[in-house]
């Protein structure tokens, strides 16, 4: 389903609509809305955003990675950010970015066992455009832990482009915290 709600917004992000049409896929819309809402639960229950096994841990908000290679400190995916996600002039809107990225660089600071940390902070430099409807490449790395701290760097790729670039720090929640 998240799949074909993906399909829908790059669609309807890219679309310039007769009023007629607008109207009835307003419609058709409000009538899925309506159909899922007697299935609403806590958040702590949703599926959206708690399914490791799908991707994007079926959040329907991320820009889907695919991870094509990953080790303990080391991950390689790729990802392509759709009509939905532009910004302008065919550039993908400078906030998806760092969505992107905190989500795979919290991802592999998560991985293998390591305890739940949360990101305080996210450094992104936007270096070239980064082209929507375009394949592009992602390399994360964890580059170091002090104490409670992790350390990651990341890149994006457009062939041998880097287009952006991040360092984060995740912090190890402690016992109970939230
Ligand atoms: C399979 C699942 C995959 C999931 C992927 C999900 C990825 C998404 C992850 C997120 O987006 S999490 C949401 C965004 N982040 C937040 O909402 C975090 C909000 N901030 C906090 O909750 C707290 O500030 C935080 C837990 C990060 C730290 O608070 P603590 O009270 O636990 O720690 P403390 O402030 O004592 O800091 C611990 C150390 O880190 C340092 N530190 C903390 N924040 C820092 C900062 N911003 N810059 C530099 N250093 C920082 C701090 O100085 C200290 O250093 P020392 O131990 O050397 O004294």
């Amino acid at each position: 389903m998240l799949d074909a709600l993906r399909v829908l917004r790059d669609t309807a992000s890219g679309v310039d609509l007769p009023a007629d049409v607008a109207r009835n896929a307003s419609l058709d819309i409000e009538r899925l809305s309506g159909l899922l809402k007697p299935y609403l639960v806590a958040d702590t229950l949703q599926a959206a955003g708690r399914t490791p096994g799908i991707g994007g841990r079926a959040h329907a908000l991320l820009p889907m990675v695919h991870v094509d290679e990953a080790d303990d400190n080391r991950l390689v995916g790729h990802v392509t950010f759709g009509r939905y996600y532009l910004g302008g002039f065919g550039a993908a809107h400078g906030g998806a970015i760092p969505l992107m990225f905190d989500e795979i660089m919290g991802r592999l600071s998560n991985a293998v066992g390591r305890p739940m940390a949360r990101t305080a902070y996210l450094n992104v430099n936007f270096r070239a455009i980064t082209p929507i409807d375009v394949r592009l490449r992602v390399e994360v790395r964890h580059d170091r832990e002090e104490g409670r701290k992790r350390f990651l760097t990341a890149a994006l790729y457009d062939g041998e482009t880097v287009t952006a670039d991040a360092t984060a720090l995740f912090i190890t929640l402690k016992p109970g915290q939230r």
